[in-house]
C-alpha cells in the first residue's frame, strides 16, 4: 500500500472515529437527558391523571377498575397536572373513559407507572410487581401520595414504563439522521483533506524515491524539489546536499583513479623504454622475443633475429664528443624504428648495440631488409651532425628456430655480427 493511500486512510479513519465518538456521545447523552425529562414529565402527568381519576370516582375501589383507568389514560384530553396542595380546588372533570369523538385511542397507554393503594398494595405493577402484592419498602421510599379530599387514596412510584410518542420518535430519528449526515460529511472532508495533503507530501516523497533509484542505478547527482519548510522539505534539502557531495567525491575519486592509472601506464612504459632512443629496452625485448619464439615454434612460422652494432662508436665518442655519440644513437634508433612494421620488435640492447625480431620473416627477406637498413645508416647525411662524421653498422641475422630459444638465436646472430666485424664491418652476415 502506498504512503499516500495509508495517509488518506489514516485521515479517513481518524475523521470517522472523531465524528462517531463525538456524535455518539452527544446522541447517547441527549437521549438520556431527553429520557429523564420525559420520565419526569410522564411521572408528573401520571400522578395528575391518577389524582383526577380518583377524584372522579372517590377511590380506587369505587373506580371501574384497571381497564377503566387504562382507557382514561389513553384519552387525549387529560386534566392539567395537579399538586397535592390543589386538593379541594374546583377541578375540570376528567372526560369519561369512553365516549367523545376520536377517543379512546388504540394501543398502549403513553406511560405506565407503579400504582399502589393507600395500604401500599400494588394496583398496577408496570411489569415489575403483581397486583395485590405489597409494595416493597425500597419502592415505598420514592412513592408519591395521591390525595383526594385530604386523604391519601393511593401511592405512585416513579418506576415504570414510558411508551415514546410519535413526535418523540421523530425527534430521535432526526437526531440519528443528523449523526449520519455528520459522519458522511466527515468522511468526505477527510478524503478531500487526505487527497490535498498527501498530494504535496507524496510528490516530494515520490521524487525522493525516484532520485534514490536513479542513484542506485549510477547517476549520483540528483536534485529533488524543496517545497515549504517542514521535515519533508528538510529531508529533500539534505538529500540534495548529500547527492551533490557524493557525486563530487565520486568524481574526484574517478579522477584520481584515472591519474593513478595514467601514472602506472607511464611508469610501465618508462620501465620498458630506453631513455635516449625511446626504443624498447633489453628487458622488454627479451620478454617479447621469447613470446614470439614460442608462437613461431607452435605454429611453425618463420622468425628472424638481428643484432646490429655501430662501427667504431668509441672513436665517434672520442673524436666528436659524447653528445655527438648520443645524437648518432638517437638517429640510428629513429632509422630502425621508422622502417619497422608494427609487428616487428626493435630495441636498444645496450651501448651501441640494437636488436630486431622479425616475425613471419624468412632469412633472405630479413637479410635483405637489414642490408637496406645498413645502407640507409651509411647514406644518412651525418655531416649535418658533424662535418666529418661518418656512421656505419654491422649486422648479424639468424633465422633457425632449431637454436631452441630466442636467447640462443640471439647468440647465433651475435656470432654472425662478430663475423661481420671481423670481415671488414659495414656489412650484414646471416645464416639459416
Ligand atoms: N655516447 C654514448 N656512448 C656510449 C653509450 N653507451 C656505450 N657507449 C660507448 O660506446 C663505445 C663502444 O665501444 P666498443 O665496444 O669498443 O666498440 P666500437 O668502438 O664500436 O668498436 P667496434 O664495435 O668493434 O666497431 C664505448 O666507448 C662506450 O662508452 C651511450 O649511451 N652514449
Amino acid at each position: 500500500m502506498s504512503l499516500r493511500t495509508k495517509f488518506m486512510l489514516a485521515l479517513l479513519l481518524t475523521g470517522l472515529a472523531a465524528v462517531a465518538m463525538v456524535g455518539g456521545l452527544a446522541y447517547v447523552g441527549m437521549t438520556k437527558k431527553v429520557d429523564s425529562i420525559r420520565r419526569e414529565q410522564a411521572a408528573e402527568h401520571f400522578h395528575a391523571t391518577v389524582t383526577a381519576y380518583l377524584q372522579q370516582y372517590g377511590s380506587w375501589q369505587a373506580s371501574p377498575g384497571r381497564d377503566g383507568f387504562d382507557e382514561y389514560m389513553r384519552s387525549g384530553d387529560r386534566p392539567p397536572p395537579l399538586s397535592d396542595g390543589a386538593q379541594g380546588e374546583e377541578r375540570r372533570p376528567p372526560p369519561p373513559p369512553q365516549g367523545g369523538e376520536g377517543r379512546p385511542r388504540a394501543g398502549e397507554p403513553p406511560f405506565r407507572f407503579i400504582l399502589a393503594d393507600q395500604d401500599y398494595r400494588v394496583l398496577l405493577g408496570a411489569g415489575v410487581y403483581h397486583p395485590g402484592e405489597p409494595l416493597p419498602d425500597a419502592a415505598r421510599k420514592d412513592a408519591r401520595a395521591v390525595t383526594v379530599n385530604g386523604s391519601v387514596v393511593a401511592y405512585v412510584s416513579p418506576e415504570g414504563v414510558i411508551t415514546p410518542s410519535k413526535q418523540e420518535l421523530q425527534y430521535l430519528a432526526a437526531m440519528r439522521d443528523a449523526l449520519w449526515f455528520g459522519v458522511s460529511a466527515a468522511a468526505v472532508l477527510a478524503v478531500a483533506l487526505g487527497l490535498l495533503l498527501s498530494r504535496s507530501l507524496g510528490r516530494t516523497l515520490g521524487c525522493l524515491t525516484d532520485a534514490v533509484r536513479a542513484m542506485h542505478g549510477g547517476s549520483l547527482l540528483q536534485r529533488v524539489p524543496v517545497q515549504g519548510k517542514d521535515e519533508v522539505a528538510e529531508l529533500a534539502a539534505a538529500f540534495n546536499d548529500m547527492s551533490e557531495k557524493l557525486a563530487r567525491s565520486h568524481k574526484e575519486l574517478q579522477d584520481s583513479h584515472q591519474t593513478i592509472l595514467l601514472q602506472a601506464e607511464q611508469m610501465r612504459e618508462l620501465s620498458v623504454r630506453d631513455a635516449l632512443t625511446k626504443l624498447h629496452n633489453r628487458r622488454h625485448f627479451d620478454e617479447q622475443a621469447s613470446t614470439l619464439f614460442s608462437h613461431a615454434v607452435r605454429h611453425k612460422r618463420p622468425l628472424s633475429v638481428v643484432i646490429g652494432d655501430i662501427d667504431y662508436f668509441k672513436k665517434i665518442n672520442d673524436q666528436f664528443s659524447h653528445a655527438t655519440g648520443d645524437a648518432v644513437l638517437r638517429q640510428v634508433g629513429e632509422i630502425l624504428r621508422s622502417h619497422m612494421r608494427l609487428s616487428d620488435l626493435v630495441a636498444r640492447y645496450g651501448g651501441e648495440e640494437f636488436v630486431i625480431a622479425f616475425p613471419e620473416t624468412e632469412l633472405p627477406q630479413a637479410a635483405a631488409l637489414c642490408d637496406k637498413l645498413r645502407g640507409m645508416i651509411e647514406s644518412f647525411p651525418w655531416h649535418q651532425v658533424h662535418p666529418e662524421l661518418k656512421v656505419t653498422m654491422s649486422m648479424g641475422v639468424y633465422a633457425d628456430l632449431a637454436a631452441g630459444t630466442a636467447e640462443a638465436m640471439l647468440q647465433k646472430a651475435d656470432a654472425l655480427l662478430y663475423r661481420a666485424k671481423e670481415t671488414g664491418r659495414n656489412r650484414v652476415c646471416f645464416a639459416a
